[in-house]
């Protein structure tokens, strides 16, 4: 240890926990320790704890529930709803661990059909935030209002007048857990979880109507109504352009006496634009996530649509309650299913067919006004006589995507890469055509220029790191908060597209496996890392994008460098700014997106989705910024008058 540093306690005596020859003595945690750590597990953050409410308000059979929320939900989460309300001789347990009117034995858990069965929620509420309860049911002349904290009442419940069903509200969640309560400074973010979670809801339970509204906001940002179309929920919560491109999708129940699954939902066709994918998925009514269906279904679309944006999906699975596990998370956000493999498949090739069928009347749309010579070069080479195995909605592609990966080493047409292969984009019509992409795109950046903006970033001074991300600049009189991961993120993009075809080269020491690199990405990415079916589902991604990348080899080394050898392993990166080396931890992530984010159809796309990939490889990522000097919450409270603006490019 070096002079001046901290210097730590004093041995301990000997019967202290601390004493290095004794093991140090276990002993029982306080019941309120335990009950706050529980209570941590279940409301997670304040998004948790709404999703509980309204789960709540859902079993009691509302059909209509109305949330209004404070500060992300810091301050105040209020759900109301018009169902069977709490009688009063309940209330004294009501916030107790482990009460609930839901289930009896364990035995119940298999045929559960309730939200809730663990009698948590509530009382995990009390542990960490301020629930205040008012309840009244049917046929009384008043209501009950009752206040909780640590479990318990703080009074007898007092008689109050209500209306139909019970309102429950949590005030200062987190109150005394500081750390979590940090971690959710920015309200805005927590605030669009929760009406994300509603609009979920709402399109689900199309026959409850539902609001969700800021406290004091007259206008809701979610608002449903009660209605019998699927397709109009939709469009009255995500909007119009997302409605009018959906198509129907289902997997009838083939034989209700051996009943596996059933499935019903819309997805999106090939106009719908999105950068993200919106998978919103309920099992047996439960709105849950899985991981491993979203990612099927979205290699589904990429290979099947290329050129679509992520999709949107709703779907509804009903399986036989006994082939689910409800109680594997303690959210209860993820749930085990028998048959799992079984299921997606059935689903990937449904969602196949679907988008096939769909596509192909588009394709033939495209050939018939196919003849002016502008026509896109993806366009003219569907109507090409040579009809390739690759060409939308080819009849002759029989083999389902989720099968595409290598079974037999000698049949090349039963992988992805004879799919995708000649793909126009590696018929490059020469270089005079590729300097027109490319001073396409230059110019695009160069129109696209705020000159007010260019002039302050070229002449800032920077004065330091107000923390991981925003750089404190100065410009004339003026400071800014700049953003320094999209800020590079752009400069890196610009650079791959300035300095195409022409880079130097970084040779890394020892070639690298895509897909070991695209398992460890995908495995980064998973929820449920250590599940074996999920490890399958890894495998088949990282086969499939293996051989993509393989495929567009030629094109990625001649126009970025980006070197991957007929093993398909990875040996030479772009030199994209000189000195600088990106963040080699990232590569993983990048040779991922590569294989899902980069549009091989139509060139000016292509170049450009290859150049974003690069820009976010090589941007400065967190831990590679300076650390803060100070606390970054000091700096902005001493700053915030002076701040004039905040540039977030
Ligand atoms: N909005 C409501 N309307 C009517 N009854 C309610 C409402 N909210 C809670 N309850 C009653 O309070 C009980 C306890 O609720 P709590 O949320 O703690 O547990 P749960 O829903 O039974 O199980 P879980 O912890 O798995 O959600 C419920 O079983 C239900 O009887």
């Amino acid at each position: 240890m070096e002079a001046g540093e901290h210097t730590p306690p004093a041995p301990p005596e000997t019967d202290s926990p601390y004493s290095p020859s004794e093991p140090p003595k276990i002993h029982r945690l306080d019941e309120s320790v335990v009950n706050r750590i529980a209570a941590g597990e279940v409301i997670q953050r304040p998004v948790s704890a709404v999703k509980e409410l309204v789960e709540n308000s859902l079993d009691a059979h509302s059909t209509s529930i109305n949330v209004v929320v404070k500060d992300g939900g810091l301050k105040l989460i209020q759900v109301s709803d018009d169902g069977h309300g709490i009688r009063c001789e309940d209330l004294p347990i009501l916030c107790e661990r482990h009460t609930t009117s839901k289930l009896t034995n364990y035995e119940d858990l298999q045929s559960i059909k309730s939200m809730g069965f663990r009698g948590e929620a509530l009382a995990s509420m009390t542990y960490v935030g301020h629930v205040t309860v008012t309840t009244i049911t049917p046929g009384k002349l008043h209501g009950y209002r009752v206040s909780y904290r640590d479990g318990v009442m703080e009074d007898e419940p007092k008689p109050c007048a209500a209306v139909k069903g019970t309102q429950i509200m949590v005030e200062n969640l987190f109150y005394n857990m500081i750390a979590r309560r940090k971690t959710f400074q920015n309200s805005a973010d927590d605030y669009s979880k929760i009406v994300d979670l509603l609009s979920r809801f709402a399109i689900h339970h199309i026959n409850v109507s539902f609001s969700c509204r800021k406290h004091g906001a007259s206008r809701a940002d979610v608002h449903s109504v009660t209605t019998s179309s699927r397709l109009d929920s939709i469009r009255s919560v995500y909007g119009v352009s997302v409605a009018l491109n959906l198509m129907k999708i289902e997997i009838p129940d083939s034989d209700p006496s051996s009943s596996v699954f059933e499935m019903d939902g819309l997805i999106s066709n090939s106009n719908y634009v999105a950068k993200k994918t919106t998978m919103v998925l309920f099992i047996n009514d439960r709105l849950v996530e899985c991981t491993a269906l979203k990612r099927a279904i979205e290699i589904v679309y990429a290979a099947t649509l290329p050129k679509a944006s992520k999709p949107f999906i709703y779907m509804s699975i009903v399986l036989p309650p006994e082939h689910v596990d409800v109680n594997v998370h303690p959210t209860k956000r993820e749930v085990s299913l028998l048959n799992q493999e079984f299921i997606i498949n059935m689903i990937q090739s449904a969602v196949e067919s679907k988008l096939r069928n769909s596509n192909e009347a588009r394709t033939f749309q495209e050939q018939t006004l196919d003849s002016s010579p502008s026509t896109p070069l993806s366009a003219k080479k569907d109507s090409n006589v040579n009809p390739s195995p690759s060409s939308h909605g080819s009849k002759s592609q029989k083999v389902p995507v989720n099968k595409m990966v290598r079974t037999d080493a000698s049949d090349p047409a039963g992988r992805l890469h004879a799919y995708l292969q000649a793909r126009p984009v590696d018929n490059l019509e020469g270089n005079s055509s590729l300097a027109a992409v490319r001073s396409s795109l230059v110019s695009d950046i160069d129109g696209n220029c705020h000159s007010g903006l260019l002039d302050i970033v070229r002449n800032c001074t920077y004065i330091g790191m107000a923390d991981d991300v925003f750089a404190l600049l100065q410009y004339n009189t003026h400071l800014y908060l700049a953003n320094v991961v999209n800020l590079s993120k752009e400069l890196m993009y610009q650079q791959a597209l300035r300095r195409f075809a022409h880079f130097n080269v970084i040779q890394l020491s020892d070639p690298a496996p895509l897909r070991v690199l695209i398992m460890l990405a995908l495995k980064e990415e998973d929820l449920d890392p250590e599940s074996n079916e999920n490890e399958d589902l890894r495998e088949k991604i990282a086969e499939m994008n293996t051989e993509l990348l393989k495929d567009k080899a030629e094109l990625l080394e001649e126009y970025f460098c980006i070197y991957i050898d007929s093993h398909g392993d990875l040996s030479r990166l772009p030199v994209i700014l000189d000195q600088y080396t990106p963040d080699m931890d990232r590569i993983p992530e990048f040779v991922l997106s590569l294989g899902n984010d980069v549009d091989w159809e139509d060139e000016k796309n292509c170049f450009q989705t290859i150049a974003a990939a690069v820009g976010n490889f090589y941007a400065m990522h967190p831990p590679l910024l300076p650390s803060p000097s100070g606390k970054a919450t000091d700096i902005d409270v001493e700053m915030e008058d002076e701040l004039e603006r905040e540039i977030d490019v």
